[in-house]
């Protein structure tokens, strides 16, 4: 449904993003992920039609995006990260509009902006000025106009900046609603959404697809599904600076809450490279080196360590694409 074959976005003389290519298949809800800066915004702008790219294609329902820009768009819905509304008008009547300028007509608008106040859960809001909703209303309105003329690939960039946790949830059971119907693309830069929303991440860094695949499967790919915990005794510093040469070894992080300077003992995560057990060699090395090792233990990896990986390391990382894989077992 969505096919991106090698694009590329220079603004100037900087490359925002460099040979992007994935597809998303009918029904699907791809995560596009990646930190600040990563190109997100700029595939998602050329996707919608609203940003030329200077190479590559990008095709949805097969229609090229620069090519056949208005076919496109009859065919999309976009949601930017800042949502176009006007606010002055009602949530019904600004749906009314959108569904009119989008072409939807004047039969079947009454119903389309039936259904897509009822899937956004805006019933009780369908007479509100829409200055007058909370962030996470006009969220749901920002969606609701992406949904009204029933496009069938739907693109979300940061859907759930700025809301509070309640509404993080209520726009995610939302968007999940909408996949199988509807084929989704997601950006962001949190990595929960992916893993409660998506059923395959594309992650982005540095204007690179660095891998794709879903969520399971790039954890098991990339880390064999497995790493260690461990409690030293001796500087952190100098324990990750050991432990990182290692063979097998692929990341080594501090754990985030704790930090016990008195006792001078360091709690480190030790992710090992796919199909690899380094942990007898991680365990006589800090002993050789002269650190206490007070407990090791082996944990699975997470998400937020694949993408750390990924988006921390200048690894040559296109094994992990599923296009190479598919090459390889060819
Ligand atoms: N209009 C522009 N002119 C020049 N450079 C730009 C422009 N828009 C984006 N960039 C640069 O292109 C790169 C990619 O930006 P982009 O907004 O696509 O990233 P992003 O992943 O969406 O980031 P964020 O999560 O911070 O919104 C960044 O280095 C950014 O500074």
């Amino acid at each position: 449904m969505i096919e991106v074959e090698h694009l590329s976005k220079t603004y100037g003389s900087t490359p925002a993003i460099t040979d992007v290519t994935f597809s998303v298949e009918p029904g699907e809800i791809l995560g596009f992920l990646g930190p600040n800066g990563a190109g997100k915004t700029t595939t998602m702008r050329i996707l919608a039609g609203y940003l030329p790219a200077s190479s590559g294609t990008a095709k949805i329902a097969g229609f090229d995006v620069h090519e056949n820009s208005l076919a496109v768009r009859q065919r999309i819905g976009y949601l930017p990260e800042t949502p176009p509304l006007y606010p002055d008008m009602t949530v019904e009547g600004f749906l009314h509009f959108v569904a009119r300028i989008k072409g939807v007509s004047a039969g079947d608008r009454n119903s389309k902006v039936d259904a897509a106040i009822q899937r956004c859960n805006l019933e009780d809001r369908r007479k509100v000025i829409i200055r007058k909703l909370s962030k996470g209303y006009r969220q749901r309105v920002g969606i609701a106009q992406a949904i009204v003329h029933d496009p069938p690939a739907i693109i979300l960039d940061e859907p759930t900046v700025g809301l509070d946790p309640r509404q993080i949830i209520d726009v995610r059971n939302l968007i999940k609603s909408l996949a199988g119907t509807h084929t989704i693309i997601l950006s962001t830069h949190i990595l929960p959404e992916v893993s409660m929303t998506c059923s395959r991440v594309a992650i982005i860094n540095r204007g690179k697809v660095v891998a794709t695949n879903t969520p399971e499967l790039l954890m098991t790919q990339l880390t064999g599904g497995s790493g260690y915990e461990l409690e030293i005794e001796g500087e952190a510093a100098l324990a990750k600076q050991v432990l990182q040469k290692v063979p097998g070894v692929s990341l080594v992080e501090s754990i985030p809450g704790h930090h016990l300077p008195k006792d001078n003992r360091a709690y480190l995560r030790v992710i090992s490279q796919g199909g690899r057990e380094p942990g007898k060699d991680i365990a006589t090395t800090l002993i050789s080196c002269g650190f206490g090792l007070h407990e090791m233990r082996r944990v699975s990896a997470s998400l937020e360590d694949v993408f750390l990986q990924l988006t921390t390391e200048e690894k040559n990382l296109a094994t992990l694409d599923e296009s190479a894989q598919d090459e390889g077992a060819a």
